[in-house]
Formats: structure tokens, sequence, C-alpha cells
């Protein structure tokens, strides 16, 4: 007797939007963060040094030390519901999903860790889901986070015999719906300070400096965003000098410049007393901002002499961001209309 194929047994035709992050712990203690930081810092898209002299350094030094110092940041930003760039990102798909509906099967996934984007991706198409639009949230490419996104869908589908056809959601750095998000954002927090911020920092994560002259389009995408969104906001806030660093720099190469932290330092040695810190890269609000930024960078400015310091928050699942969200996952969707 013939088994019966291994496949759906629902009706297909089903469109899904697949939203993706980066990934972060599944715990705030060492253990956890040691297996998460163990599986980011395993791809080689991430840490492009030869697996023979990577291995060592990261089993032997890395994974042993780092684990409890990054264990203790992410205490400080857990929320009850979690670490919030895993709560915030499925706040952010409830959202879609409200928005889009009719139909369409809005999930997320992380890159590393959990919700795996394998196993979100499978239950689509269990669902009925012939045709998936996967959309990592990033604005600006970088092969670390949009390429390793697609080496993991490619892991995923290569092992599936009846595979869906599959649209990404291309990196929106320079998208008007993007850059007016951002802008009224940004503008609306900005004039609620307590302070007139007579510098705006446009904070993005780092990257080595050799992915820039090997091509990764990263660098330019972050200054062509900072460029944009500064002609967005300049006319609204005159008199305030918008500038754009790098932040969380890892690992003893160069890393792009200039530097956040020394960048604030510097400012407020110069006598900068009041400062504002805008993170336009990051699509939900997470370590890097909250802790990095709100927390350590702060102490960073009052400690060089600032007086006033305030990290602005990230579109997370507020309305202008889902809006753009929406816009920039309707124009995909469109094309299977
Ligand atoms: C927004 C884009 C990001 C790029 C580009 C990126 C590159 C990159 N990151 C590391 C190393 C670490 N990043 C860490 C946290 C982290 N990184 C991003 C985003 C980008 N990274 C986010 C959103 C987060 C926060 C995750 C969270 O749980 O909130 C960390 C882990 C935390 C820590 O121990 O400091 C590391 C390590 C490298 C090496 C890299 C480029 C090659
Ligand atoms: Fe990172
Ligand atoms: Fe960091």
């Amino acid at each position: 007797m013939i088994q019966p194929p291994d496949h759906p047994r629902v009706a297909l035709g089903r469109v899904g939007v697949l939203l993706v992050n980066l990934g972060t712990p599944q715990d705030a203690n060492p253990a956890a963060v040691r297996r998460y930081l163990a599986e980011f810092l395993s791809d080689p898209r991430v840490v492009e040094i030869p697996r023979a002299i990577w291995k060592p350094i990261l089993h032997g030094v890395i994974l042993r030390t780092r684990p409890s110092k990054s264990a203790h940041a992410y205490r400080q930003v857990w929320g009850e519901d979690g670490s919030p760039l895993a709560a915030i990102t499925a706040r952010q798909a409830r959202a879609l999903r409200e928005r889009i509906g009719d139909g369409v099967v809005v999930d997320w996934a992380m890159r590393y860790g959990k919700p795996a984007l394998a196993d979100r991706f499978a239950a689509l198409q269990a669902q009925g889901c012939d045709r998936i639009l996967v959309a990592p949230l990033y604005p600006q490419y970088s092969a670390a986070t949009n390429a390793s996104v697609m080496d993991a869908l490619c892991d995923a589908l290569k092992g599936m015999r009846w595979q869906p056809a599959i649209r990404t959601l291309p990196p929106y750095y320079d998208d008007p719906a993007y850059i007016a998000a951002l802008a009224q954002d940004l503008a609306t927090q900005i004039e609620a300070l307590a302070f007139r911020a007579e510098v705006l920092l446009l904070s993005f994560h780092g990257m080595p400096a050799r992915t820039l002259q090997l091509g990764d389009p990263y660098h330019c995408h972050c200054r062509k965003t900072a460029r944009l969104l500064g002609e967005a906001l300049a006319p609204r806030f005159p008199g305030l000098r918008i500038d754009t660093t790098f932040q969380s720099r890892f690992g003893r190469a160069k890393w792009l410049e200039p530097a956040t932290d020394v960048t604030i330092a510097a400012e407020a040695r110069q006598g900068v007393r009041r400062m504002a810190v805008a993170a336009p890269g990051f699509s939900a609000d997470c370590l890097e901002t909250l802790e990095e930024l709100a927390i350590r960078a702060k102490e960073t400015f009052v400690e060089a002499g600032g007086t006033d310091f305030a990290t602005l928050t990230c579109l997370n699942d507020g309305e202008p961001g889902m809006a753009m969200l929406e816009h920039l996952v309707r124009r995909e969707l469109s094309g299977w209309a």
C-alpha cells in the first residue's frame, strides 16, 4: 500500500508573512546567554575569521567571560514578558496581523534562539501558506544580518520536498515611508523632552571596518538613512546639530567610526550639556538601546560633564512604525495579488 504524501492536509493558497529579527537569550542568566552567544557568534556571517582561528577564541575565551557580563546587562533591561527584543517583535507581529488581516497569516521568528526561523517557517506552511514573505526587520542591509537570515531560510528550504514560493523584504534604509515614520516619531519625542537638546546623535550598530572594504553596503545605507533623516528633521529643529555614530564595538578589530561612546564623551568635554540619542537602525528596543545607550552612554555623558541626556525609543509597535511596516509588506504582497 502506498503511504499518503507527507504534506499539509489543509487547503493551500494562503499567504504568510514572517517577521524576523536577530534573536535574544531565553533568559537573563549566564547559561542562557552563553547558549545564545554560542549560536550567534558561531555564524560565519557574523564573525568572518577562519574557523580554525575563531573557534578556539570563541570557546576558550569569549564564551568563558562574556556570558556573565552580558547576563548582567540583560538583567537590567529584562521585563515581565522577557527580553524586550522578543516581546516587541511579538507585538509588532500581532499589530501587523490586525492591520493586514484578510487571510494573511502573520508570524515572527528569530535568526538565533527561539522562536526559530525554520520552525515558524514550517508552521506557516502547515497552516496552508504556499507563498511566504520573509521580512528581516533590518532597514540597512548587512551580510551579518540580512544575508544570515537568507542562509537560514535556504537551509530550511533545503530540507523541504514541497517548497512554498518566497519573497523577501528588501532593505528599506532610504524608503520615503521609513524616513517619514522616523522623522515623525523622533520629532514627537524630541518636542516632548523636558530640555532643549543641542545635539541629536543617530547611533547605528557597528560592524568591523573591513566589511566596508569587502563590499558590504551597511555603512553606506546607515549614512544615507542619517542624511535623509537629518534633512527631514532639520527644518523642525533649527539649531539642533545632528551627528552619526556607530555603537557596540565587539572584539579587537577596527570597527566603523566614529564610535558612539567616544563621541558622547568628547561632546560633553567640549561643552555640550544636553543631548538626545536615537537608534534608527533598530526596529525594536533591545539590549543595545536600553542598556548600552540608555544606561551606559548616559553615564558616560554625565561623567564627562553633560547634564541632560535622553535615549529616544525605536519605532517598536507604535503607530508610525506599524503604518510604515504595513505599507512595505502590502507593497511586497501586491506582487502576489
Ligand atoms: C541592527 C543590526 C545589527 C548588526 C549589523 C549587527 C552586527 C553585529 N553584532 C555583533 C555582536 C553582538 N551584537 C549583539 C546584540 C545585538 N545586535 C543587534 C543588531 C545588529 N548586530 C541587536 C538587535 C542586538 C540585541 C540583541 C538583544 O537580545 O537585545 C551582541 C549580544 C549582546 C552582547 O553580549 O553584547 C553581540 C555579541 C557583531 C560581531 C556584528 C557584526 C559583524
Ligand atoms: Fe549585534
Ligand atoms: Fe552592544
